[in-house]
């Protein structure tokens, strides 16, 4: 079992959700919060003195319906928009919006290949193909035409997906963010993702004197995890 080298009173926890807090589902709405899940992050919650923290993907919003006042802080869309504390004002970044020509033309293909979809977020979208496999050459191709970092964006593969983000927000940036203000300010950062875009958080946790995990490299699968992050919110596993 992975042992964090600190104790509960030094560290802060900043926590992926897809593939990470829940499994990974057919679609984005059929996720399922496991059982006891929510009773571990608020013992966690507690025990960290507020510094519990989901740093997603997903907007904001989709955070509070699957784990409502759970998290004291979100950063939501890898960054783009960050709550820092409960019933707090959400601080969103002023960044370019995506052409309705690419939404249009986004849409034309999912709709060609039944079972894609396109997820809108503030700066950005998701082609999902997971219910689709043989519409990810065709979003491929789609999306290369597009002069996407001039148009201040950046493609990154997911699962089963292709994000078209923001260029220069990402979930280290994130995690800086929410580090700088209480309760987090001051302890050491611990974070656990499973994707490509979770890399950055693993860095910024790792460069900011905590510790950053992925899964399957360090955790075998989400359930492991959260096993781990059970004996974690019971006391077993940390450091003094
Ligand atoms: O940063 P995360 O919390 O891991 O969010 C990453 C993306 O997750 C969602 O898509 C992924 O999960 C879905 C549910 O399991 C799955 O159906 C889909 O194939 C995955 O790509 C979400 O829809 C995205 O907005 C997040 O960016």
């Amino acid at each position: 079992m992975i042992q964090v080298p600190f104790s509960p009173s030094q560290a802060a926890l900043l926590l992926d959700f897809d593939g990470t807090l829940v499994d990974i589902a057919p679609t984005p709405e059929s996720v399922r919060v496991p059982d006891g899940l929510t009773d571990d992050l608020l013992r966690l919650r507690d025990m960290l003195d507020g510094a519990l923290a989901i740093i997603t993907g997903r907007p904001i919003a989709q955070i509070d319906h699957f784990l409502p006042g759970i998290p004291y802080a979100v950063a939501g869309e890898h960054g783009v928009v960050v709550r820092p504390a409960p019933e707090q004002a959400l601080r969103e970044r002023e960044l370019p919006v995506v052409p309705a020509h690419w939404v249009n033309a986004a849409e034309k293909t999912a709709s060609d290949h039944p079972g894609a979809s396109i997820e809108h977020k503030k700066a950005g979208m998701v082609l999902h193909y997971r219910r689709a496999p043989e519409a990810e050459s065709a979003f491929r191709e789609l999306t290369s035409a597009w002069p996407v970092e001039s148009g201040g964006f950046h493609l990154q593969d997911a699962q089963m997906a292709i994000e078209l983000r923001p260029l220069g927000i990402d979930k280290g940036m994130a995690l800086q963010e929410l580090m700088a203000e209480a309760p987090f300010k001051g302890r050491r950062p611990l974070f656990v993702g499973d994707d490509v875009t979770d890399r950055d958080g693993v860095r910024a946790a790792n460069q900011m004197g905590g510790a950053g995990w992925l899964i399957p490299d360090d955790f075998p699968d989400a359930a492991t995890f959260r096993r781990w992050l059970h004996d974690l919110s019971e006391g077993r596993g940390w450091g003094a």
